[in-house]
């Protein structure tokens, strides 16, 4: 040390002095010690508290209180001794640059990573990624390739595994999982450690960090600081970072610059499903927007590209009941046997939103777009065993993107008893017979009403061996032992999953189980309950294509009150009804059958009569409900609309338009139309059972919390109780409603939520045996 200053003072820098630091630093949390050297300029700011300073041995001992740290500081030069402990300083100070150096390296390449992560993230997601890429896109059967002049690269989707990256960054073998106490340590471990935790292969190995280190803050004085790049999908302020060494040539601040513009770009973007990547399946009766009667069909239509959007190679097979724009022939034909009848049939292809849909036809199918459940029950049996003995074989014949999806690593979703047949084909024909032997399947129910029942001997229809008869038999009290597909399907699959938490309890009940309840029960084990998701882009009042003409606007949380008052004036002048903007609209929006409590709204009409309320129904179904729509227009004119047919446009319309949306369901699965009113700021009024109960959190005028009114029993007066209270709310609490309607609209109702959780179950699928 060249001099000391009086007290109290600054260290002074002199060229060749070093001094040797000893480091405690103490948080909440923990203590820590380590050593390491520095160049004295670097902390010529650090004031010492004269009284803590003394000399002895020969050294420099310093003290400073408020930054607690204590110095012990030596003059090189002054002896050997000191040379040594120099000499000793400066190794320390070279070992620590080749550290910063080796970690600012990782960093680098790990937002190389993630950079391509995010590029291949937004090619399978969304369509506008060529323009602001400054890119080309082009899809060449399913191959999706991209190309930017900054960075060319190319995005191929492989057979039998997910997706790899060619230009070297993401796939592949190795999983690395960081905690959080091995990524701060990785500043302060010797090299031994350092190396072991950061082996050499890293550039070819997944890394995955804990959500509670995504999010954390760091903040460390540490030459070295790894966390920004940490963040993959989620926001966190950009660490301090003091290199001062700075020989790598690219500065940790640079760094992290870098990773706060990659992820500025893509906020949302969900993981990566990692090395759980998989080819999905899914075999639908009907897909939206294609064929649709109800809820299956949105599901079929979303679900998929989620899943798609997680890193999964994903295929929906649906019938084709009509002449499709998008699909195209794929040229391929093939025969199946439906009760001793050979039937050819054909497959047709498309590739949207990172998701490969195939249509499978014969003229059996055809023309029943709008009755895809119609004709006697041989009728829809033959469809759904030709359906299923197709879309068994689609991974080996249809190939997407120039690449069959193969049996490997494959799951199929099947979906109500429709497709119930699948998992019993996928075992009869293939794994007892030692094929398709990694292949796994999942059924899910959507609505148990439907069973697929039939006389025994109607097995012979299913062309399967004898001993298969056994499953498919089941004991009703009234008509004895019956076929029921479900059943079959329910024991056979690998996992179960049904559509909400309320739903999947209720199933094991005699009331809620239809008769299943028994066989649910016993494969409880296997059993999820999910709930379904929106589709943002589909039902969002922000970009709903239905609201662009006819007086309707897009709106948005910013906008609502002023979207939602057009559209409903909009919706009043469309339908004929008084436009006034006082008076509540309440809708209905379902299919006419006993399962949505139409009969309850019935029994309530006199009362909402009484009252200053418009009432809009929409729904087709059962002939007798459909009249009863059409007698209550007819006799409130002036107040009700019962729009019988099915129409999606004016679906969207209502659900924009309306305030209040009436779900009386005596049973509800999921429910979708409760989380679309949600999402446009229409407060839901439902029966608390299955999928509304999970989903529509009653309101507590206490605490101003809460989505809607619930009401527990199927019973008009249950109904008009809480449309009561709901109506007074609406007409006197106005604040109260629009924080209801802001609740509402603010949940994260995506299906990439559910798309997570189908994850868990898919793998849970693949491994079992
Ligand atoms: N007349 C009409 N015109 C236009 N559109 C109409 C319509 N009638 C119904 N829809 C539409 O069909 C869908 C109905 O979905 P739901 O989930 O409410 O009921 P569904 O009983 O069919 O589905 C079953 O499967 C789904 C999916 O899992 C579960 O949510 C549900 O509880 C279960 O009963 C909505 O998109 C709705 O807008």
């Amino acid at each position: 040390m060249s001099k000391m200053a009086s007290f109290p003072f600054i260290l002074e820098t002199n060229a060749d002095t070093k001094v040797l630091l000893l480091l405690h630093t103490k948080n909440h949390h923990h203590h820590r010690s380590l050593k390491f050297p520095l160049k004295y300029n670097t902390m010529n700011a650090l004031a010492f508290d004269p009284s803590e300073t003394r000399r002895g041995d020969g050294r420099l001992h310093y003290r400073c209180k408020r930054h607690n740290i204590r110095a012990v500081g030596k003059s090189v030069g002054a002896s050997n001794e000191d040379k040594d402990e120099s000499e000793d300083a400066d190794d320390m100070l070279k070992g620590t640059i080749e550290k910063s150096k080796k970690v600012i390296a990782l960093q680098r390449n790990l937002l190389q990573q993630i950079a391509e992560r995010k590029k291949l993230f937004s090619s399978i997601n969304s369509d506008s990624l060529p323009e602001s890429e400054g890119g080309s896109i082009s899809y060449e059967h399913g191959v999706k390739s991209l190309s930017s002049d900054s960075k060319p690269q190319k995005i191929a989707i492989n057979r039998g595994n997910a997706v790899e990256s060619q230009s070297g960054g993401i796939a592949l073998s190795n999983d690395i999982r960081y905690s959080e106490e091995e990524i701060l340590d990785a500043a302060f471990v010797g090299k031994e450690e350092y190396d072991k935790l950061i082996p050499a292969e890293t550039t070819s190995s997944r890394i995955y960090f804990n959500e509670q280190l995504q999010n954390r803050r760091y903040e460390t004085i540490m030459p070295v600081a790894l966390p920004n790049f940490l963040s993959y999908s989620t926001k966190t302020s950009t660490p301090k970072v003091e290199n001062q060494e700075g020989g790598s040539g690219l500065s940790a601040k640079v760094v992290s610059n870098e990773a706060n513009k990659v992820e500025s770009k893509d906020e949302k973007t969900p993981p990566l499903a990692g090395a759980n990547a998989m080819n999905i399946i899914l075999v639908a009766a009907e897909c939206a927007p294609w064929s649709k009667t109800g809820g299956l069909g949105d599901v079929a239509g979303s679900l998929p590209k989620a899943l798609a959007r997680r890193g999964h190679r994903v295929m929906v097979v649906a019938p084709r009941y009509g002449t499709y724009a998008e699909p195209q022939d794929a040229g391929i034909r093939k025969r199946y046997k439906v009760d001793g009848q050979d039937m050819e049939v054909m497959y047709f292809q498309t590739y949207i939103d990172g998701v490969d849909f195939v249509f499978i036809d014969n003229p059996i199918f055809h023309h029943l777009e709008k009755n895809i459940y119609g004709g006697n029950r041989m009728d829809i049996l033959k469809r759904m065993v030709l359906f299923c003995k197709a879309a068994v074989e689609v991974p080996w014949h249809v190939p997407c993107g120039g690449v069959c999806y193969g049996d490997g690593n494959l799951v199929f979703i099947a979906n109500d008893w429709h497709t119930a047949l699948l998992p019993v084909y996928l075992k009869a024909y293939y794994h007892d017979h030692g094929l398709m032997k990694y292949t796994r399947s999942v059924l899910v129910i959507h609505n148990i009403a439907h069973q697929g029942r039939g006389s025994v001997d109607d097995f012979k229809y299913l062309d399967l061996p004898e001993h298969y008869k056994e499953i498919f038999k089941l004991y009703d009290p009234v008509g004895g032992y019956h076929l029921n597909i479900f059943a079959a399907g329910l024991k056979t699959v690998n996992q179960i999953v049904t559509v909400s938490h309320g739903y999947a309890w209720e199933l094991k009940t005699s009331e809620g189980g239809w008769g299943l309840h028994g066989i649910i029960n016993d494969n409880d084990w296997k059993l999820r309950g999910i709930v379904n998701g929106v589709d943002n882009k589909e039902w969002n009042p922000r970009f709903d294509v239905h609201l662009t003409s006819d007086g309707y606007t897009n709106y948005s949380l910013e906008t609502l009150q002023s979207g939602k008052r057009q559209c409903k004036a909009a919706l009043q002048k469309e339908l004929g009804l008084p436009v006034r903007d006082d008076v509540p609209v309440i809708a209905f929006i379902g299919r006419l059958d006993q399962q949505k409590g139409v009969d309850l709204i019935a029994e309530a009409i006199p009362w909402m009569m009484g009252q200053d309320v418009q009432l809009i129904m929409l729904g087709s179904g059962r002939p007798d409900l459909e009249e009863m729509l059409r007698q209550f227009e007819n006799q409130n004119h002036d107040k009700v609309r019962g729009w019988v047919g099915f129409s999606v446009k004016m679906a969207h319309r209502i659900t924009a338009g309306s305030d209040i949306l009436l779900m009386p369901s005596r049973f509800e699965p999921c429910g979708l139309n409760q989380l679309y009113a949600m999402n446009y700021g229409t407060v839901p009024v439902v029966h608390a059972v299955g999928g509304l109960r999970d989903t529509v959190q009653p309101f507590d005028p206490f605490n101003e919390s809460g989505l809607g009114w619930t009401f527990d029993s199927a019973e008009a007066s249950k109904l008009m109780h809480a449309l009561g209270n709901c109506l007074w709310t609406y007409r006197d609490y106005k604040k109260s409603w629009e924080g209801l309607q802001r609740r509402g609209m603010t949940q994260d109702l995506s299906w990439d939520n559910a798309a997570q959780q189908y994850e868990e179950v898919l793998v849970a699928a693949k491994y079992q045996w």
